[in-house]
């Protein structure tokens, strides 16, 4: 069946001349300001914003049959299978009407990052990196007070983990291919801002300034 994305990737007749969405992926370890910088980059730059790990929380809540299965990954700090994120991501896309996408917290591992390639045929325009030394990010999720169930010591211990073994290999993949926006997390939110903010400005806009 011919998806919203199908149709964005082949142009509204099929042809292959239609406009692919504009797919940015932003990572970081667990706590180093992912979804904080992306509320502001929406409200800047007019993306959507798709958080995996929001849209994971929010299949659990909604009674779906994967629930038990996700709540179960989650508190042990391990990665969903991807065929279940990514029909998560691609309803999404579709549901949102925008055509420019802030992908927080995915490709998580290489199972994530081949699978979406595959079935998407999206190649992001880049990625934003947010580098954050692991004492900073520990005391931010102790911090955090959300409510989440993998903010416990044990939990993040096991996404450091997670994150150093499965995820970090993905950046570096990214990197070969000159695709990585490196930002230095660990700074102040507005400093942090500051520089993703560079990141989004169009050169020539730059030059202008
Ligand atoms: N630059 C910063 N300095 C201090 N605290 C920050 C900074 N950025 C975010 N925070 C705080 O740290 C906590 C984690 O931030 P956030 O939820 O944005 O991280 P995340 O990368 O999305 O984490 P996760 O991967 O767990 O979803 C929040 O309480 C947030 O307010
Ligand atoms: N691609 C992903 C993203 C997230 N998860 C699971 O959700 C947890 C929380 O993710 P956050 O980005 O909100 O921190 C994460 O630890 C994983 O268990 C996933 O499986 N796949
Ligand atoms: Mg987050």
């Amino acid at each position: 069946m011919a998806t919203a994305i199908d149709s964005a990737t082949k142009g509204q007749n099929g042809s292959l001349t239609g406009k692919k969405p504009t797919v940015v992926f932003v990572l970081g370890g667990p706590g180093s300001g992912k979804g904080t910088q992306c509320a502001n980059i929406v409200q800047n730059f007019g993306y959507t914003h798709l958080s995996a790990g929001d849209l994971l929380r929010a299949e659990i809540k909604s009674g779906s049959e994967n629930g038990t299965m996700i709540q179960n990954m989650i508190k042990e700090g391990k990665i969903v299978p991807s065929e279940v994120t990514i029909k998560l991501l691609q309803r999404a896309i579709e549901e949102s009407g925008n055509d420019k996408f802030l992908i927080d917290g995915f490709p998580r591992n290489e199972e994530n990052r081949a699978a979406f390639e595959d079935v998407t045929k999206i190649e992001p325009a880049f990625i934003l990196f947010f580098d954050c030394p692991e004492e900073e990010m520990e005391r931010r999720l102790l911090n955090r007070n959300q409510g989440r169930e993998d903010d416990n010591i044990e939990t993040i211990r096991k996404r450091f983990k997670v994150f150093l073994e499965s995820s970090l290999p993905v950046i570096e993949h990214y990197n070969s291919k000159g695709k990585v926006r490196k930002i230095d997390a660990a700074k102040p939110v507005e400093e942090v801002f500051e520089a993703v903010k560079a990141v989004f400005t169009p050169k020539d806009e730059k030059a202008a300034v």
